[in-house]
């Protein structure tokens, strides 16, 4: 990896936010003439894309009951158990993020409330281009149904044989999908937000996915509303001499392995460490299955910055707003209130960023490319809207009156004032 000094951080800077520039012209006009030909022609359209891109012949685009049994008893028990277990832990961490409509009352003759919602239907979509994701299964699924969506439908691309993986179709039963159907990319997306004959229109959509699917995503926003433009993986480890290499090449790598696009930061003020760290992630590089992949990525997105102190490293963090953090420093809890701006914190030398990944509970869909500087992780939020609810008494009203026509007249909407004198008039 390439090791460089915090002079040279504005150029590093640059070229790690120039990934998120979705500037795709070329992509851009593919996704346009496939979310208009899917709007006009549904289920044709839709079909056709599914032939052309994912090389499969489709009869039926909607996973039967049959074909998640079989998926089932097909699953290695231990791998049903670890996504339940998993599945129960997202849970629970989610379940805590439920918010409560209220009313206050505590002025007499007034009432103003909230009302919390769960938006009725939504739309996951779970990649299945380059590797099944159960887990994105499961971290989208989950705070859907905790906020309670009655109608979640997933879609996700299938292979050439038209099948979908067993481990997706089983994380999607654990969850709680409700509907799946095996379609993809941006034809996917735009069958969501319109709907078609057999894939029913949501009022969100939620979830990772490639170039295609991140264009569409964006196209449709306003049609329908979208959880967020999930860039490639990024980690960022701040570290000092107390930390040991081979775990900070690991976790480097864990990421790198994602995407040719994907980006690893190691920021330390230990000269002796950078080099470590840099000799240990060739050693560790070799053995991976995905070692192209991840080689690419750290060519081009991977670097070890070294900074004058821990404050510099920490403020590069901040600056840099990755979406996952990890703090291998002596002490680390006296530092977390330090970072501003991270979509997740690992705290400490045994909380690698995979077990976020799959595990610990908090959601692994973060805002990515210097987006943690004003977004959040996919939450219950998400999958959640408010409404207001305004009473008054006619006694309580007559208290407010000339407060409201002092504004409503200053702006000359005439028929505002109207609507509050005229219950006056008569008295
Ligand atoms: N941030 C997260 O939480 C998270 C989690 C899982 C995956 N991911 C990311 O999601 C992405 C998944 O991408 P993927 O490609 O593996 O799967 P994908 O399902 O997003 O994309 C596959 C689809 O892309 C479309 N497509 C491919 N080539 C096309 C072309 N030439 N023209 C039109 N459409 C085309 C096809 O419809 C195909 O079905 C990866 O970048 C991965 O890192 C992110
Ligand atoms: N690290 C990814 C988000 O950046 C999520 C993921 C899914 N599976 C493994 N990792
Ligand atoms: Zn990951």
């Amino acid at each position: 990896m390439k090791i460089l000094r915090s002079s040279e951080y504005d150029a590093i800077k640059a070229e790690i936010l120039s990934r998120g520039d979705l500037d795709y012209k070329d992509i851009n006009v593919t996704v346009e003439k496939i979310v208009k030909n899917v709007k006009e022609n549904g289920d044709k359209a839709v079909l056709g894309y599914t032939a052309k891109f994912d090389g499969a012949e489709l009869e039926n685009m909607e996973v039967t009951k049959e074909e998640i049994d079989i998926a089932w008893e097909r699953t290695p028990e231990s791998l049903k158990n670890a996504l339940t277990e998993a599945g129960n832990s997202i849970r629970t961490f989610h379940e805590k993020q439920k918010r409560n409509s209220f009313m206050d009352n505590s002025l007499k003759g007034k009432i103003t409330g909230q009302l919390i919602n769960p938006i009725e239907k939504v739309g996951i979509y779970v990649p299945g281009g380059k590797s099944p994701y159960p887990s994105t299964v499961l971290m989208n699924a989950i705070p859907a149904k905790v906020a309670g969506v009655k109608e979640l439908t997933m879609i996700t691309p299938p292979g050439k044989s038209g099948e979908i993986m067993d481990n997706i179709l089983v994380a999607a039963k654990i969850a709680g999908v409700d509907r799946i159907f095996k379609i993809g990319g941006a034809q996917g997306v735009a069958a969501l937000a319109y709907g078609t004959e057999t894939v029913p229109k949501v009022y969100k959509i939620t979830g990772p996915g490639n170039i295609y699917v991140a264009l569409a995503k964006k196209q449709v926003y306003g049609m329908v509303d979208i959880d967020m433009i999930a860039g490639p993986s990024e980690i960022l480890i701040i570290a000092d001499d107390t930390a040991n290499p081979r775990y900070i090449a690991a976790d480097l790598l864990s990421q790198a392995e994602h995407d040719e696009l994907a980006s690893s930061i190691l920021v330390t003020p230990s000269e002796k460490l950078a080099e470590a760290v840099s000799k240990e992630v060739d050693v560790q590089l070799a053995k991976l299955a995905k070692k192209e992949i991840a080689e690419k990525s750290l060519e081009n997105y991977g670097r070890i910055i070294i900074t004058k102190d821990l404050d510099e490293a920490i403020d590069m963090a901040n600056d840099i707003a990755t979406e996952h953090l990890e703090l291998m420093v002596a002490e680390p809890f006296l530092y977390i209130n330090s970072i501003k701006n991270a979509g997740a914190i690992f705290v400490g030398e045994n909380s690698p960023e995979p077990l976020g990944d799959y595990y610990a509970g908090p959601n692994h869909t973060l805002p990515t490319n210097g987006t943690s500087k004003f977004s959040s992780p996919l939450s219950v939020d998400d999958f959640i809207k408010k409404t207001s609810v305004i009473y008054y008494s006619k006694e309580a009203l007559r208290g407010v009156k000339d407060t409201v026509l002092e504004i409503s007249d200053s702006e000359g909407l005439t028929a505002h004032s109207n609507s509050i004198r005229i219950r006056f008039e008569e008295e």
